[in-house]
C-alpha cells in the first residue's frame, strides 16, 4: 500500500524469482590480501601464491538471511592506488577496501581509495556502501595500524569496519561479504523509501521484490581490459537445482 498525494492506492507486488545480484569490488594496495580474501570467501581456503597482475571477476550463489543472492566479486589489481576507476565504479553495488594491519602504507593507499570511491558514490541513490577491511590480523606482533585508526577512518566516511585474516577462520571473512550484501539491501530499502511510488491504473504492476529493490545491482558488467567473468559456484551453494561446481581459480595455488 502506498500513499500518493493523499490517495491510498495499492500496487500488485509481483515477486521476481530470479536471485538478486550483488556486485562487490575488492580494492586496496598491492599485497594487502584482496585475492586471498576473495578466494577464502569463494573456496574457504587460504592461497599462498598468486599472479599479482591478475584481475578477475567471480560469481557465487549465496543465501544471505534466507534470501538467495548471486554475489559477483571483482578482485582488482592496481599497481599503486586508485587507477582508471571507471572500470568498476558504475558496476559496483558495494566496495570492500582492504589494507594490511602490518603495513602502514597500505592503510594510506586505502584512504585514497575511500576518498576516490566516496567522491563518486556520494549523492547516488542507492549509494554503493563501502566496507573497510583491516586484513592479516594474525600478524598482530607486526601491527603498524591500530584498530582505532581503522575505526576512525570508517567513522569519518560512514563505512562499516572489520579486522579479519584471510588465513584464519572462514566465517569472519564470509561475514564481511555478507555484510556488504546486507548493506546493499538496506541502502536499496532506504533509497526506495525516499522515492514516491508513481502508480496509475494503466501502468503494469510494480515489482518491488528484492531483485528490483537491488536493481542498482543489475548493471551491465563493464568490459574492462583485464577482468574476465569466471563463474565459480561455491561448494557451499545451497541451490539444490544445480550441482555445485568449483572451477579452480586461474593464477591461484590453493592448498
Ligand atoms: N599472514 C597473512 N598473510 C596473508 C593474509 N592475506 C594474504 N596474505 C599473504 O599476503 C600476500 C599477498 O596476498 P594477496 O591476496 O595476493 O594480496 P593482493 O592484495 O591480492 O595483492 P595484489 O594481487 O598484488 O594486488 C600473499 O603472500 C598472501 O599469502 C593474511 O590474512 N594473513
Amino acid at each position: 500500500m502506498s500513499i500518493m498525494f493523499g490517495k491510498a492506492r495499492t500496487c500488485n507486488i509481483v515477486p521476481e524469482h530470479e536471485p538478486a545480484e550483488c556486485n562487490i569490488v575488492v580494492l586496496g594496495a598491492m599485497g594487502s590480501g584482496k585475492s586471498a580474501l576473495t578466494v577464502k570467501f569463494l573456496t574457504k581456503r587460504f592461497i599462498s601464491e598468486y599472479d599479482p597482475n591478475l584481475e578477475d571477476t567471480y560469481s557465487s550463489e549465496e543465501m544471505v538471511d534466507q534470501q538467495p543472492v548471486l554475489v559477483k566479486v571483482m578482485d582488482t589489481a592496481d599497481q599503486d592506488g586508485p587507477m582508471n576507476c571507471e572500470r568498476y565504479l558504475a558496476w559496483a553495488s558495494a566496495f570492500l577496501i582492504v589494507y594490511s594491519i602490518d603495513n602502514r602504507l597500505s592503510f594510506e593507499v586505502c584512504q585514497q581509495y575511500v576518498e576516490a570511491v566516496t567522491l563518486y558514490t556520494k549523492g547516488l541513490h542507492p549509494e554503493a556502501p563501502i566496507i573497510l577491511v583491516g586484513n592479516k590480523v594474525d600478524m598482530e606482533r607486526y601491527r603498524q595500524v591500530n584498530k582505532t585508526d581503522g575505526a576512525t577512518l570508517a567513522a569519518r566516511f560512514g563505512c562499516l569496519f572489520f579486522e579479519v585474516s584471510a588465513c584464519l577462520d572462514f566465517v569472519s571473512v564470509q561475514n564481511v561479504f555478507y555484510e556488504a550484501v546486507r548493506e546493499v539491501r538496506r541502502e536499496a530499502e532506504r533509497s526506495l523509501s525516499l522515492r514516491p511510488l508513481y502508480i496509475s491504473e494503466d501502468k503494469a504492476p510494480i515489482s518491488l521484490s528484492s531483485a528490483s529493490l537491488l536493481s542498482p545491482c543489475y548493471k551491465e558488467l563493464p568490459t574492462p581490459a583485464t577482468a574476465k567473468l569466471v563463474t565459480v559456484k561455491s561448494s557451499r551453494a545451497q541451490s539444490k537445482r544445480r550441482a555445485p561446481t568449483l572451477t579452480l581459480l586461474k593464477g591461484f595455488k590453493i592448498f
